[in-house]
Protein backbone atom coordinates (compact mmCIF):
# COMPACT_ATOMS: atom_id res chain seq x y z
CA UNK A 1 0.00 0.00 0.00
CA UNK A 2 2.55 2.65 -0.90
CA UNK A 3 0.91 4.58 -3.91
CA UNK A 4 1.44 8.08 -3.31
CA UNK A 5 0.38 10.81 -5.17
CA UNK A 6 1.70 14.53 -5.19
CA UNK A 7 -1.14 16.96 -4.18
CA UNK A 8 -0.74 19.95 -6.23
CA UNK A 9 -3.57 22.61 -5.71
CA UNK A 10 -3.25 25.52 -8.49
CA UNK A 11 -4.81 28.88 -7.37
CA UNK A 12 -7.49 27.50 -5.57
CA UNK A 13 -10.00 30.30 -3.69
CA UNK A 14 -13.30 29.58 -1.50
CA UNK A 15 -16.25 32.45 -1.21
CA UNK A 16 -19.15 31.86 1.49
CA UNK A 17 -21.65 34.71 0.84
CA UNK A 18 -19.12 38.05 1.46
CA UNK A 19 -16.68 35.60 3.15
CA UNK A 20 -13.41 34.59 1.06
CA UNK A 21 -12.41 31.17 3.76
CA UNK A 22 -9.62 30.74 0.87
CA UNK A 23 -8.47 32.81 -1.27
CA UNK A 24 -6.08 31.72 -4.43
CA UNK A 25 -3.94 29.08 -2.72
CA UNK A 26 -1.35 27.56 -5.01
CA UNK A 27 0.65 24.46 -2.95
CA UNK A 28 2.66 21.32 -3.85
CA UNK A 29 2.61 18.73 -1.78
CA UNK A 30 5.21 16.34 -2.74
CA UNK A 31 4.11 12.53 -2.63
CA UNK A 32 4.84 10.40 0.32
CA UNK A 33 4.73 13.67 2.33
CA UNK A 34 3.78 15.04 5.54
CA UNK A 35 2.41 18.36 5.10
CA UNK A 36 0.88 20.25 8.04
CA UNK A 37 -1.69 23.04 7.33
CA UNK A 38 -0.64 25.60 10.34
CA UNK A 39 -2.59 28.77 11.36
CA UNK A 40 -4.92 30.51 13.65
CA UNK A 41 -8.52 30.20 14.36
CA UNK A 42 -10.17 30.49 11.10
CA UNK A 43 -7.58 31.16 8.60
CA UNK A 44 -9.20 28.61 6.13
CA UNK A 45 -6.79 25.04 6.30
CA UNK A 46 -10.31 23.28 7.43
CA UNK A 47 -11.65 24.86 3.85
CA UNK A 48 -8.36 24.08 2.27
CA UNK A 49 -8.42 20.52 3.75
CA UNK A 50 -12.14 20.03 2.34
CA UNK A 51 -11.73 20.77 -0.82
CA UNK A 52 -8.70 18.71 -1.22
CA UNK A 53 -11.11 15.91 -0.15
CA UNK A 54 -14.39 16.86 -2.09
CA UNK A 55 -16.18 17.59 0.86
CA UNK A 56 -16.13 21.07 -0.17
CA UNK A 57 -16.75 22.80 -3.59
CA UNK A 58 -13.96 24.55 -4.73
CA UNK A 59 -15.17 28.42 -5.68
CA UNK A 60 -11.95 28.37 -8.60
CA UNK A 61 -8.64 26.61 -9.41
CA UNK A 62 -8.34 22.93 -9.94
CA UNK A 63 -7.19 19.90 -7.86
CA UNK A 64 -4.87 17.45 -9.02
CA UNK A 65 -3.90 14.38 -7.45
CA UNK A 66 -1.16 12.65 -8.76
CA UNK A 67 -1.66 13.10 -12.89
CA UNK A 68 -5.64 13.66 -12.28
CA UNK A 69 -8.11 16.38 -11.69
CA UNK A 70 -9.87 15.55 -8.77
CA UNK A 71 -11.72 18.64 -8.97
CA UNK A 72 -15.13 17.56 -9.84
CA UNK A 73 -14.89 14.46 -8.34
CA UNK A 74 -17.19 12.62 -5.29
CA UNK A 75 -15.29 12.06 -2.42
CA UNK A 76 -14.88 8.58 -2.68
CA UNK A 77 -13.51 8.99 -6.38
CA UNK A 78 -10.76 10.88 -5.99
CA UNK A 79 -8.28 8.62 -4.00
CA UNK A 80 -8.13 10.68 -0.68
CA UNK A 81 -9.74 9.54 3.00
CA UNK A 82 -10.33 11.72 5.45
CA UNK A 83 -9.86 11.54 9.26
CA UNK A 84 -12.39 13.68 11.35
CA UNK A 85 -11.85 15.58 14.38
CA UNK A 86 -14.41 14.09 16.39
CA UNK A 87 -13.32 10.64 14.72
CA UNK A 88 -17.07 9.80 13.36
CA UNK A 89 -17.22 6.57 14.54
CA UNK A 90 -20.85 4.48 14.79
CA UNK A 91 -21.91 3.89 18.01
CA UNK A 92 -23.80 1.07 16.92
CA UNK A 93 -21.32 -0.88 15.35
CA UNK A 94 -18.11 -2.95 16.37
CA UNK A 95 -14.87 -1.70 15.79
CA UNK A 96 -14.35 -3.92 13.21
CA UNK A 97 -17.63 -3.01 11.16
CA UNK A 98 -16.91 0.52 11.91
CA UNK A 99 -13.19 -0.12 10.05
CA UNK A 100 -15.23 -2.13 7.62
CA UNK A 101 -18.21 0.39 6.63
CA UNK A 102 -16.56 2.17 3.36
CA UNK A 103 -15.96 -1.97 1.75
CA UNK A 104 -19.74 -2.62 2.48
CA UNK A 105 -20.95 0.25 0.79
CA UNK A 106 -18.78 -0.72 -2.12
CA UNK A 107 -20.51 -4.57 -1.72
CA UNK A 108 -17.56 -5.76 -0.79
CA UNK A 109 -18.93 -9.52 0.39
CA UNK A 110 -18.73 -9.64 4.71
CA UNK A 111 -15.73 -12.25 4.65
CA UNK A 112 -13.56 -10.36 2.83
CA UNK A 113 -14.99 -7.38 5.20
CA UNK A 114 -13.75 -8.60 7.89
CA UNK A 115 -10.46 -10.08 6.90
CA UNK A 116 -9.03 -6.23 5.30
CA UNK A 117 -10.69 -4.77 8.71
CA UNK A 118 -8.57 -7.16 10.92
CA UNK A 119 -5.24 -6.61 8.86
CA UNK A 120 -6.18 -2.82 9.24
CA UNK A 121 -6.55 -3.48 13.49
CA UNK A 122 -3.19 -4.85 12.77
CA UNK A 123 -1.86 -2.21 11.47
CA UNK A 124 -2.74 0.50 14.37
CA UNK A 125 -2.47 -2.60 17.02
CA UNK A 126 -6.01 -2.94 17.53
CA UNK A 127 -6.56 -6.58 16.45
CA UNK A 128 -7.71 -7.27 19.86
CA UNK A 129 -10.54 -4.98 20.42
CA UNK A 130 -12.17 -5.93 17.43
CA UNK A 131 -15.59 -6.97 18.64
CA UNK A 132 -15.31 -3.89 21.39
CA UNK A 133 -18.18 -0.74 20.06
CA UNK A 134 -16.13 2.78 20.19
CA UNK A 135 -18.12 3.31 23.77
CA UNK A 136 -15.63 1.05 25.04
CA UNK A 137 -12.25 2.06 24.13
CA UNK A 138 -10.30 5.13 25.35
CA UNK A 139 -10.03 8.12 23.32
CA UNK A 140 -6.26 7.52 21.67
CA UNK A 141 -7.98 3.88 20.80
CA UNK A 142 -10.90 5.52 19.12
CA UNK A 143 -8.51 7.29 17.15
CA UNK A 144 -6.75 4.73 16.09
CA UNK A 145 -10.32 2.89 14.77
CA UNK A 146 -10.59 6.39 12.67
CA UNK A 147 -7.06 5.94 11.33
CA UNK A 148 -7.51 2.27 10.18
CA UNK A 149 -11.04 2.80 8.73
CA UNK A 150 -9.58 6.20 6.52
CA UNK A 151 -6.89 3.86 5.46
CA UNK A 152 -8.96 0.30 4.74
CA UNK A 153 -9.67 2.11 1.40
CA UNK A 154 -5.89 1.75 0.11
CA UNK A 155 -6.18 5.63 -0.01
CA UNK A 156 -2.95 7.99 -2.42
CA UNK A 157 -3.76 10.58 0.34
CA UNK A 158 -4.66 10.49 4.03
CA UNK A 159 -6.13 14.01 5.04
CA UNK A 160 -6.32 14.33 8.88
CA UNK A 161 -8.33 17.70 10.61
CA UNK A 162 -6.97 18.58 13.95
CA UNK A 163 -6.44 14.58 14.42
CA UNK A 164 -4.76 15.00 17.93
CA UNK A 165 -6.79 17.69 19.46
CA UNK A 166 -9.29 15.35 21.51
CA UNK A 167 -6.28 13.69 23.36
CA UNK A 168 -4.89 14.57 26.65
CA UNK A 169 -1.13 16.19 26.18
CA UNK A 170 0.40 13.18 27.45
CA UNK A 171 -1.28 10.77 24.90
CA UNK A 172 -1.02 13.68 22.28
CA UNK A 173 2.67 13.51 21.89
CA UNK A 174 2.44 9.46 21.91
CA UNK A 175 -0.07 9.14 18.86
CA UNK A 176 1.99 11.69 17.64
CA UNK A 177 4.73 9.67 16.74
CA UNK A 178 2.91 6.78 16.61
CA UNK A 179 1.34 8.86 13.05
CA UNK A 180 4.62 9.75 11.56
CA UNK A 181 5.81 6.07 12.08
CA UNK A 182 2.56 4.99 10.45
CA UNK A 183 3.17 7.73 7.51
CA UNK A 184 6.67 6.50 6.75
CA UNK A 185 5.49 2.80 6.90
CA UNK A 186 2.87 2.93 4.81
CA UNK A 187 4.80 5.70 2.57
CA UNK A 188 1.75 7.83 1.26
CA UNK A 189 0.98 11.59 1.35
CA UNK A 190 -0.54 12.81 5.01
CA UNK A 191 -1.99 16.43 5.09
CA UNK A 192 -2.72 17.29 8.71
CA UNK A 193 -4.82 20.55 9.69
CA UNK A 194 -3.08 21.78 13.12
CA UNK A 195 -3.13 24.82 14.88
CA UNK A 196 -0.35 23.68 17.30
CA UNK A 197 3.34 24.49 15.80
CA UNK A 198 5.16 22.13 18.17
CA UNK A 199 2.75 19.71 16.33
CA UNK A 200 3.35 20.96 12.73
CA UNK A 201 7.25 20.98 13.61
CA UNK A 202 7.46 17.27 14.92
CA UNK A 203 5.75 15.82 12.15
CA UNK A 204 5.85 17.41 8.79
CA UNK A 205 8.52 17.71 5.87
CA UNK A 206 6.48 20.49 4.83
CA UNK A 207 4.94 22.94 6.91
CA UNK A 208 2.15 25.34 5.11
CA UNK A 209 1.55 28.60 6.94
CA UNK A 210 -1.70 29.89 6.68
CA UNK A 211 -3.52 33.77 7.79
CA UNK A 212 -6.50 34.80 6.34
CA UNK A 213 -6.66 32.76 3.84
CA UNK A 214 -3.99 32.81 2.24
CA UNK A 215 -0.39 30.72 2.27
CA UNK A 216 2.46 32.97 4.68
CA UNK A 217 5.14 30.37 3.89
CA UNK A 218 5.48 26.59 2.83
CA UNK A 219 8.73 25.35 3.49
CA UNK A 220 10.26 22.26 5.32
CA UNK A 221 10.39 23.04 9.76
CA UNK A 222 13.73 24.27 9.78
CA UNK A 223 13.37 26.63 7.42
CA UNK A 224 10.05 28.58 8.57
CA UNK A 225 11.97 28.37 12.12
CA UNK A 226 15.03 29.50 10.82
CA UNK A 227 14.30 31.72 8.12
CA UNK A 228 10.60 32.67 8.90
CA UNK A 229 9.35 34.93 5.45
CA UNK A 230 6.69 37.57 7.07
CA UNK A 231 6.29 39.10 10.67
CA UNK A 232 2.99 37.11 10.96
CA UNK A 233 5.42 33.91 10.46
CA UNK A 234 7.86 34.71 12.93
CA UNK A 235 5.09 35.92 15.86
CA UNK A 236 2.92 32.90 14.84
CA UNK A 237 5.98 30.59 15.30
CA UNK A 238 6.53 32.15 18.50
CA UNK A 239 10.44 31.83 18.31
CA UNK A 240 11.27 35.34 17.48
CA UNK A 241 11.00 39.18 18.48
CA UNK A 242 9.89 41.33 15.70
CA UNK A 243 10.98 44.75 15.44
CA UNK A 244 9.07 47.09 13.45
CA UNK A 245 10.71 50.38 12.49
CA UNK A 246 11.26 52.61 9.34
CA UNK A 247 14.30 51.48 7.08
CA UNK A 248 17.46 53.58 7.73
CA UNK A 249 20.66 52.39 5.73
CA UNK A 250 22.03 49.63 4.59
CA UNK A 251 25.61 48.64 5.28
CA UNK A 252 27.66 44.98 4.62
CA UNK A 253 24.59 43.13 4.17
CA UNK A 254 22.71 44.41 6.69
CA UNK A 255 19.71 46.67 7.27
CA UNK A 256 19.39 49.48 9.66
CA UNK A 257 16.01 50.04 10.86
CA UNK A 258 14.89 52.92 13.26
CA UNK A 259 12.28 52.21 15.90
CA UNK A 260 9.95 55.18 16.75
CA UNK A 261 11.58 56.46 19.74
CA UNK A 262 14.24 54.13 20.10
CA UNK A 263 16.92 52.57 19.05
CA UNK A 264 18.27 51.54 15.71
CA UNK A 265 18.48 47.38 14.74
CA UNK A 266 20.30 45.83 12.39
CA UNK A 267 18.59 42.82 10.03
CA UNK A 268 20.63 40.20 7.49
CA UNK A 269 18.86 40.89 4.34
CA UNK A 270 17.64 43.08 1.49
CA UNK A 271 17.70 46.59 1.54
CA UNK A 272 14.62 48.64 2.00
CA UNK A 273 13.50 51.86 0.82
CA UNK A 274 14.76 54.67 2.86
CA UNK A 275 12.16 55.08 5.19
CA UNK A 276 9.77 52.70 4.34
CA UNK A 277 8.35 50.05 6.91
CA UNK A 278 9.96 47.23 7.64
CA UNK A 279 10.07 44.42 10.12
CA UNK A 280 12.97 42.21 11.35
CA UNK A 281 13.20 39.29 13.36
CA UNK A 282 15.56 38.47 15.98
CA UNK A 283 15.82 34.86 17.28
CA UNK A 284 14.76 34.51 21.25
CA UNK A 285 16.89 32.02 21.71
CA UNK A 286 19.94 33.38 20.41
CA UNK A 287 19.43 36.74 23.19
CA UNK A 288 22.94 36.97 25.31
CA UNK A 289 22.94 39.37 28.59
CA UNK A 290 25.70 40.68 30.55
CA UNK A 291 28.00 41.31 27.14
CA UNK A 292 28.96 44.64 25.88
CA UNK A 293 26.44 45.64 22.82
CA UNK A 294 27.50 46.10 19.46
CA UNK A 295 25.71 49.00 17.58
CA UNK A 296 22.15 47.76 16.32
CA UNK A 297 22.67 44.05 17.96
CA UNK A 298 21.37 44.87 21.15
CA UNK A 299 20.37 47.13 23.54
CA UNK A 300 20.26 48.01 27.02
CA UNK A 301 16.23 47.04 28.64
CA UNK A 302 14.66 47.01 32.11
CA UNK A 303 13.78 43.16 32.93
CA UNK A 304 10.04 42.94 33.34
CA UNK A 305 9.39 39.61 33.73
CA UNK A 306 11.35 36.29 34.98
CA UNK A 307 9.89 32.56 34.21
CA UNK A 308 11.47 29.63 34.89
CA UNK A 309 11.02 27.11 32.49
CA UNK A 310 13.19 24.45 34.04
CA UNK A 311 16.29 24.13 31.39
CA UNK A 312 15.61 27.31 30.40
CA UNK A 313 14.36 31.00 31.43
CA UNK A 314 12.18 33.26 29.63
CA UNK A 315 12.92 37.14 30.21
CA UNK A 316 10.38 39.53 29.08
CA UNK A 317 12.34 43.27 28.97
CA UNK A 318 11.34 46.33 27.74
CA UNK A 319 13.98 49.45 26.23
CA UNK A 320 14.86 51.54 23.23
CA UNK A 321 11.75 51.76 22.06
CA UNK A 322 10.31 48.22 22.61
CA UNK A 323 7.83 47.52 25.08
CA UNK A 324 7.84 43.22 25.26
CA UNK A 325 11.49 42.07 24.08
CA UNK A 326 11.86 38.56 24.48
CA UNK A 327 14.87 36.68 26.02
CA UNK A 328 15.18 32.59 26.26
CA UNK A 329 18.42 31.99 28.12
CA UNK A 330 19.96 28.44 29.50
CA UNK A 331 19.45 27.88 32.77
CA UNK A 332 23.33 27.64 33.21
CA UNK A 333 23.63 31.21 31.40
CA UNK A 334 21.01 32.99 33.33
CA UNK A 335 22.05 31.38 36.98
CA UNK A 336 25.68 32.32 36.02
CA UNK A 337 24.70 35.63 35.85
CA UNK A 338 20.97 35.89 37.63
CA UNK A 339 19.00 39.09 37.45
CA UNK A 340 15.56 40.49 38.61
CA UNK A 341 12.61 42.45 37.59
CA UNK A 342 13.72 46.28 37.47
CA UNK A 343 16.80 45.40 36.85
CA UNK A 344 19.22 47.26 34.11
CA UNK A 345 20.59 44.77 31.75
CA UNK A 346 22.62 44.83 28.08
CA UNK A 347 20.97 42.19 25.78
CA UNK A 348 23.22 41.01 22.56
CA UNK A 349 22.64 39.29 19.68
CA UNK A 350 24.70 37.78 16.53
CA UNK A 351 24.18 39.44 12.78
CA UNK A 352 23.45 35.45 11.84
CA UNK A 353 20.36 35.52 14.42
CA UNK A 354 18.82 38.40 12.75
CA UNK A 355 16.67 38.29 9.61
CA UNK A 356 14.83 41.06 7.56
CA UNK A 357 11.11 40.54 6.73
CA UNK A 358 9.15 40.55 3.76
CA UNK A 359 7.23 43.61 2.98
CA UNK A 360 3.81 42.72 3.72
CA UNK A 361 2.77 43.78 0.23
CA UNK A 362 5.20 41.26 -1.05
N1 LIG B 1 -19.85 26.68 5.70
C1 LIG B 1 -19.40 27.92 5.89
N2 LIG B 1 -20.17 28.99 5.67
C2 LIG B 1 -19.68 30.24 5.84
N3 LIG B 1 -18.44 30.54 6.26
C3 LIG B 1 -17.62 29.50 6.51
C4 LIG B 1 -18.04 28.15 6.34
N4 LIG B 1 -16.99 27.34 6.68
C5 LIG B 1 -15.98 28.15 7.03
N5 LIG B 1 -16.34 29.45 6.93
C6 LIG B 1 -15.49 30.63 7.21
O1 LIG B 1 -14.31 30.51 6.45
C7 LIG B 1 -13.17 30.92 7.20
C8 LIG B 1 -12.16 29.77 7.27
O2 LIG B 1 -12.70 28.71 8.02
P1 LIG B 1 -11.91 27.35 8.29
O3 LIG B 1 -12.81 26.43 9.03
O4 LIG B 1 -11.32 26.86 7.03
O5 LIG B 1 -10.74 27.85 9.24
P2 LIG B 1 -9.71 27.03 10.10
O6 LIG B 1 -8.41 27.66 9.85
O7 LIG B 1 -9.80 25.58 9.82
O8 LIG B 1 -10.20 27.34 11.59
P3 LIG B 1 -10.35 26.38 12.88
O9 LIG B 1 -8.95 26.11 13.34
O10 LIG B 1 -11.12 27.24 13.83
O11 LIG B 1 -11.07 25.14 12.43
C9 LIG B 1 -13.69 31.36 8.55
O12 LIG B 1 -13.84 32.75 8.52
C10 LIG B 1 -15.03 30.66 8.65
O13 LIG B 1 -15.90 31.39 9.47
Amino acid sequence: MSNAATIDIVSVSKVYGSTTAVESVSLKIPAGSYCCLLGPSGCGKTTTLRMIAGHERVSAGDIRLGSSVVTDLPPASRGTAMMFQSYALFPHLDVADNVAFSLKMKGVPKEERRARALEMLKLVQLEAYANRRPAQLSGGQQQRVALARALITNPEALLLDEPLSALDPFLKVRVRAELKKLQRSLGITFVHVTHSQEEAMALADLIVVMNDGRIEQAAPPRDIFERPATAFVARFMGDHNVISGKAAGYADGMLLLDVAGGGTFAGTGPAREHGSSADIAIRTDRVRIGEPVQPGLGFTGIVQNVEYRGSSVKLSVSGAGISDFTGILSDADFFANPVKIGDAVPLCWEAQDTIVLQPLDA
